[in-house]
């Protein structure tokens, strides 16, 4: 077990599913909060901490939607970013593909502009320094109306070369993703990848209408598409991408014990699941915490490790060149 681990750690991983605003860490929220003169609502960081108890999703974002409120500035993005970043590029992460909610931002009159600057610079300056690599995803709230997210699209028109692609993220169930299908079609048109959500509290239905009405290429979780055998097939067929995200299914329920993970039987099943962090500041563990909690306590093999790294690279928006020579990497580590 300590060598898978190690391996682990050691191998090439991919983030593909990531809220910049979910890796907002107490301590460095407070010290925004102060420089920006802001109040949080929690006096300290251990009173903060000690809230991160939350038995569904909604508990998560009342908390995620507070905390990200103390962001005003560009630095503010820039600095929230780059301290991930640096955080994952010591754990062997070489590629990121990250969500930012604009609307959470623009509701408090903070800019389009002021969030992507931040936030995209950090990314080119990761890119230079450590040659990581990186997508940036645009997520449409999805408690929000369509026009809501047709007028954040309008706002991003200017910025389309920095953003990659687009998501459908927030309270998941009585917002179907046939609420967004026009919007999703606009974004299609303009060349952006697309993905959502879909089977994290929501039923199979949901993760049907995100394949045949939005058309994605990619889905957030899927943890209930297990629940459909026909839906199992399709996903497959599709050869579509699962983004899995096990530490924090275990922080909203979603499973009630890690023991009880679905992970192993989506690789069972043939289905391309991969492994990542989703809001680690407030799940308790980035990337290697991810894995190392799989190891510990599903029982994963060496060979279901491989796949899980190897579907991270393969399911990822990068370069064809980057995703030939990470996978040389990664056979030659398991060799
Ligand atoms: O896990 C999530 N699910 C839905 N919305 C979110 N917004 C941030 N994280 C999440
Ligand atoms: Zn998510």
């Amino acid at each position: 077990m300590d060598n898978l681990i190690e391996l682990s750690k050691k191998m090439p991983k991919t983030e593909l599913h990531l809220h910049i605003e979910g890796t907002f860490e107490p301590e460095q929220m407070f010290a925004i909060a102060q420089r920006n003169n802001v109040k949080l609502k929690y006096s300290t960081v251990d009173a903060l901490k000690a809230a991160y108890q939350f038995t569904n999703l909604q508990d998560f974002l009342d908390l995620y939607y507070q905390g990200m409120s103390v962001l005003l500035h560009e630095a503010d993005f820039y600095d929230l970013t780059m301290a991930y970043l640096e955080k994952v590029n010591s754990e062997n992460v070489v590629h990121v593909e990250i969500f930012f909610d604009p609307q959470g931002h623009l509701s408090r009159g903070v800019s389009f502009d002021v969030q992507i600057r931040g936030i995209y610079n950090a990314l080119q300056d990761a890119e230079k320094k450590w040659g990581m690599t990186s997508k940036l995803i645009m997520s449409f709230l999805r408690h929000l109306s369509e026009e809501s997210a047709f007028d954040t699209l309008e706002q991003a028109k200017p910025y389309l070369s920095w953003i990659d692609g687009v998501g459908l993220d927030s309270s998941e169930v009585g917002h179907p993703p046939e609420k967004f299908l026009r919007v999703f079609e606009a974004c299609k048109k303009l060349g952006l990848k697309v993905t959502a959500h879909a089977g994290e509290e929501g039923p199979p239905e949901y993760v049907w209408q995100a394949i045949d009405q939005i058309g994605v290429d990619r889905i957030d979780h899927g943890n209930r598409a297990l629940e459909d055998d026909k839906l199992i097939d399709t996903i497959k067929e599709r050869n579509l991408t699962l983004t899995v995200c096990p530490l924090s299914n275990l922080k909203l329920c979603v499973v009630n014990d890690m023991k009880d993970h679905p992970i192993r039987s989506m690789l069972k099943l043939g289905l391309n699941a991969t492994v990542n962090s989703d809001d680690p500041a407030y799940f308790g563990g980035y990337m290697n915490d991810n894995y190392t909690s799989l190891i510990n306590d599903t029982g994963i093999s060496k060979e279901e490790l491989f796949q899980l790294a190897k579907n991270g690279i393969t399911g990822s928006w990068m370069e064809e060149h980057h995703k030939e020579q990470h996978l040389k990497q990664l056979n030659s580590l398991f060799a």
